[in-house]
């Protein structure tokens, strides 16, 4: 083999893999409600696949996921009978095909033969002709089947659109789905500790990364276009870290003092954690806990990454014998479990992994949380209650049956109002996806009365 057709094979090997691999983790979050930032990796260290061949698979995977209903729909049109369960990996692939064709500006003959070969990977060589065909017709025919299929273009769950139009009435809920399905871009936090963000910004633009500076949020940047965290001047020391403008907000609002005694009780992987000690210098009594072991080691990492300190607990944190030593806290940010309802953008699986009834249990969990914590906190004390959901459930009704139960709590009205929303608790900020190109996340913050 010559060295131009030696290359030409391996990247025709390439691209299958990363076809196999989106098909995979597909595969794996739609039959076995994983969630795809555990099964992405996981397919591509089988496949042993390159950065920038992981990064086909997650967009792949992320266009897939945005508009499933309508490529499903596709897939059972130019299909002649449903595939067996044998055979189901095939009708992800077939998803994986026809979203290049629809939504990637590839070239989409070549797509399409790294997605016939990609059959091979998937064990199903045999199938081959079936994937080619079905593919080869939905390019002949791509505008009849797609006027012919009618497919639900805001692609939500059914109870999920119930619940938003509950909550928000017919537009507003037909907004959120509509920026639930765009990209999100890409937002950065300076670590004011360290340097200006106009300095950090004139260090991106020597790079020639732009940005914009939020208008808000004293730290946040957001990215012209987004690029891989290695690319970012100084993050290896700590200097950026990336998170969303809507999380960065929550320092400022929670407004820790130097020397204070703070929890984050639902610390992975650390954001907020790393943020707050940047607010004060690193001077502050951190204690960082979570329930999960191996998301906290995140917290560690990030610690370590900024040079800041803290007290890691696992615990949960509802169960306040195991892990608290009586002496109370002066500010606590409850960054609670919660349907990431407001994150669809950054996590397109979510829609499709929720459950109707998986919202009670939540709204349980997050109630346990703040009750139990409520007596750790110091008279005079703030307690930051976030999620990142949009759904009122989780939000203004959880923190007005809290105020109710509890006459020593007092709502500290958030006067940021750059989006008050009709419904939400007064005093309370929701943010919806896509406002000011931030997550959807809420707020409250309350204090406690002697
Ligand atoms: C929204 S995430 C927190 C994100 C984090 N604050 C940040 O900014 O990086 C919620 C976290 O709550 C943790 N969690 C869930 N139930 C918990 C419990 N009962 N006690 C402590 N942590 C819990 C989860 O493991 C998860 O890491």
């Amino acid at each position: 083999m010559n060295l131009s057709a030696k290359a030409s094979s391996q990247t025709q090997a390439s691209g299958a893999q990363s076809r196999a691999v989106a098909a995979l983790a597909l595969f794996q979050v739609l039959e076995n409600g994983r969630s795809l930032s555990d099964a992405l990796p996981q397919a591509s260290r089988q496949q042993q696949l390159n950065a920038r061949d992981q990064a086909l698979a997650q967009a792949i995977c992320y266009g897939v996921l945005r508009h499933l209903p309508r490529y499903n729909a596709y897939a059972n049109a130019l299909l002649e009978k449903p595939l067996r369960a044998k055979m189901k990996p095939l009708h992800y692939l077939l998803l994986v095909g026809i979203y290049q064709i629809v939504g990637l500006n590839t070239q989409t003959h070549a797509a399409v033969a790294a997605t016939v070969e990609a059959a091979v990977l998937l064990k199903l060589p045999r199938h081959k002709g079936l994937v080619n065909g079905v593919l080869r017709n939905f390019l002949r025919n791509q505008a009849s089947i797609e006027q012919q299929v009618d497919s639900d273009d805001l692609a939500h769950p059914r109870w999920l659109q119930q619940r938003l139009i509950d909550n928000y009435g017919q537009q507003r809920a037909t907004d959120i789905m509509q920026a639930n399905n765009q990209q999100a871009p890409m937002w950065l936090r300076v670590n004011l500790a360290k340097q200006t963000r106009t300095d950090y910004q004139q260090r991106l633009q020597q790079q020639g990364i732009d940005s914009v500076a939020d208008p808000h949020v004293a730290s946040a940047l957001r990215l012209t276009h987004a690029v891989a965290v290695q690319q970012l001047p100084g993050f290896a020391e700590g200097d950026v870290s990336v998170q969303d403008v809507a999380a960065q907000a929550c320092a400022a609002l929670l407004q820790p003092q130097t020397g204070q005694r703070v929890l984050d009780c639902c610390a992975a992987p650390g954001g907020k954690t790393v943020h707050m000690l940047e607010h004060c210098h690193g001077e502050l009594s951190m204690t960082a806990l979570d329930v999960d072991e191996r998301r906290l080691q995140r917290v560690d990492e990030n610690l370590k990454r900024g040079g800041y300190q803290a007290q890691l607990v696992c615990a949960d944190a509802a169960a306040t014998d195991s892990w608290w030593d009586g002496q109370p806290f002066q500010a606590i940010l409850l960054d609670a479990p919660c349907s990431a309802t407001g994150v669809i953008r950054r996590h397109p699986d979510i829609k499709w992994l929720r459950r109707a009834d998986d919202i009670a249990t939540l709204t349980a969990t997050q109630q346990r949380l703040l009750d139990n914590l409520w007596p750790t906190l110091a008279v005079g004390g703030r307690l930051l209650y976030a999620t990142c959901s949009v759904l009122t459930d989780e939000n203004s009704a959880q923190i007005a049956a809290f105020l109710a139960r509890h006459a020593d709590a007092r709502l500290l009205p958030i006067a940021t109002a750059d989006n008050p929303v009709a419904g939400v608790l007064e005093g309370c900020w929701q943010r919806l996806p896509g406002t000011a190109e931030g997550d959807g996340f809420f707020y409250a913050v309350m204090e406690k009365q002697a």
